[in-house]
């Protein structure tokens, strides 16, 4: 018998084969109020209210499957959840046209004032000149995040006569055209839209993304919506741009805190706002709840999850096999994303050596993840990558070779973007630990570990010694240097390894070195 203890609200209809199971005692209460017998459940179902944290996983140490009836799962410690090998499941696509409605319906609702003015009429007032809208036909629609639920949101949006400017960095031009949205700068959807919606996942990158700066680059009357996370479009910096007119009105699902309590933005006339509702709708409920209920089922039967989002389904057996590999597909995948970030659309892998009698198919899937990682809003790893690539039109395929470069195993990734194709290449050294061999057509060698720096610089004198200049000006110590280039006097490159990782002024005072080329941050 399995006990699962489903703690939020979750649709009863979509639960309905998990209850019918008689392997399955559902017990349907808040986290709270079963303190006692937290310690008996096999599984926990959430949605966004209950925070599972490390504390909480520390309660429940029979646990082995959280499912997440949402996309989202920023209210789940995963990486704690992982440590104790509890699979994480979500639905990652039941509530996308309920996110996408509730968007478009706050856009017209922020245009037309349709709740200030459902206030005053219930006020008994009767104020038809107070209440003069705009119209979205023929207006410059700006979606910043062209994912599941952006790219909905773009196809209500041409149906309303609106014209569509997508900021992602990683969309591509193939799907955008099929989509029939352009494709812009971040600085070119902020400058031209009438109205800016943001569906980016909230991370390192898209927090605080509409700040100060950013919206200071937008048009004067702009109406912005946040129904995706809170934080994306920062909101401290919104109320001098409110207070002085220059943005129209805002609309928003999600806060930096939920509730947000006495919030200064909620004093704003043109502030609409609702709670976290972009989800809540029968349809949406029964889809979630019925993806994760099905899922659960097929985990209970020791049949393969499809939606997990931390676990690869591996055997003991395999997966000590290929360990070290699985770890230096992650991290080819990790950096050449960081060095490609840009739209790309097919990533090729070729093994080498003894690698290449493994079961490669994990190695290549854990690659995968970790080229997608930086990419997308929910987590992903070996077992859903595939799937996702696949959802953003990017390919990937394995090939055998001999050439080892005189390694005892070889992994090679090399990643086609619109316009730029980059290879990196990393063996395993037992004992030793992973080194990249290979990095953009020069030969270098360095272990892909913390903060890194890539500069690409001529070949020329001194270059070591102003790199050390600068970073040492900016206190930051430089643990390893490794450097290559192609020709004497030609293309060359340096990889430092960081103490600490830099900020962006570092990164321009280092490529205001003559000479210099190239800047990149890689994390690893
Ligand atoms: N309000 C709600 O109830 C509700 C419901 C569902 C989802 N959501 C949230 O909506 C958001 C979008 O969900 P989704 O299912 O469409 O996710 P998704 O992964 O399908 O799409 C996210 C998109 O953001 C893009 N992106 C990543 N980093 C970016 C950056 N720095 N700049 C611009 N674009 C970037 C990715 O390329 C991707 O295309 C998530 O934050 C999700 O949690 C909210
Ligand atoms: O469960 C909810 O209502 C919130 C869902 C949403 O934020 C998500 O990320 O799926």
């Amino acid at each position: 018998m399995f006990r699962v203890l489903v703690s939020d609200a979750i649709s009863e209809e979509g639960l309905a084969p998990l209850c019918a199971s008689a392997q399955i005692d559902i017990v349907q209460k808040k986290v709270s109020e079963a303190e006692e017998e937290l310690h008996t459940f096999d599984a926990l179902l959430v949605r966004s209210a209950t925070k599972v944290t490390e504390e909480l996983l520390e309660k429940m140490p029979n646990l082995k499957i959280i499912g997440r009836a949402g996309v989202g799962v920023d209210n789940i410690d995963v990486e704690a959840a992982t440590k104790r090998g509890i699979v994480v499941i979500n639905a990652p696509n039941g509530n996308t046209i309920s996110a996408a409605e509730h968007t478009f319906a706050m856009m017209a609702a922020l245009v037309r004032r349709i709740p200030q003015a459902h206030i005053s009429v219930k006020s008994r007032e009767w104020n038809r000149s107070a209440f003069v809208g705009n119209e979205l036909f023929g207006k410059k629609l700006g979606i910043i995040g062209f994912g599941r639920i952006g790219s909905e949101v773009a196809k209500r949006a041409r149906a309303f006569g609106m014209s569509v400017h997508v900021y992602d960095p990683f969309l591509t031009k193939d799907r955008a055209e099929k989509l029939g949205v352009s494709i812009h700068s971040l600085d070119e959807v902020l400058a031209v839209a009438d109205i800016i919606t943001v569906h980016t996942p909230l991370t390192k990158e898209t927090k605080g993304l509409l700040g100060k700066d950013n919206l200071a680059k937008t048009k004067k009357g702009v109406y912005l919506i946040n129904c995706a996370r809170g934080g994306i479009i920062d909101e401290q910096a919104l109320i001098p741009f409110l207070e002085n007119g220059h943005v129209a009105g805002v609309a928003l699902d999600v806060f930096e805190q939920e509730p947000p309590g006495d919030h200064p933005l909620l004093a704003f006339d043109n502030v609409i706002v609702t709670p976290h509702l972009g989800a809540s709708t029968v349809e949406a409920q029964l889809n979630v709840a019925t993806q994760v209920a099905e899922e659960l089922l097929h985990f209970f039967e020791g049949r393969p999850v499809t939606s997990s989002i931390n676990l690869p389904a591996l055997s003991k057996d395999v997966y000590e096999k290929i360990q070290a590999f699985y770890h230096l597909g992650r991290k080819l995948g990790l950096i050449a994303s960081q060095f490609m970030n840009i739209p790309v659309q097919e990533l090729s892998v070729t093994y080498a050596g003894t690698v290449a009698d493994l079961e490669t198919t994990y190695i290549t899937r854990s690659l995968l993840a970790g080229f997608l990682r930086p990419r997308v809003a929910s987590t992903v790893n070996e077992v859903n990558a595939a799937m996702v690539a696949k959802e953003r039109g990017i390919t990937y395929g394995e090939k055998f070779s001999d050439e080892t470069h005189g390694y005892a195993n070889c992994i090679s990734l090399t990643v086609h973007g619109e316009n730029k194709t980059f290879t990196i290449k990393g063996t395993h050294v037992p004992n030793y630990g992973d080194r990249i061999v290979h990095f953009d057509g020069v030969a270098i060698d360095f272990a892909p570990e913390g903060h890194l720096l890539y500069i690409q610089h001529q070949d020329r004198p001194g270059m070591i010694g102003k790199v050390g200049n600068v970073l040492g000006a900016y206190d930051v110590n430089i643990a390893t240097m490794q450097v290559g280039r192609q020709e004497a006097g030609g293309k060359a490159m340096m990889i430092l390894s960081l103490d600490k990782p830099v900020d962006d002024e570092v990164l321009q005072a280092l490529a205001q070195i003559d000479d210099i080329e190239t800047v990149k941050r890689l994390e690893a």
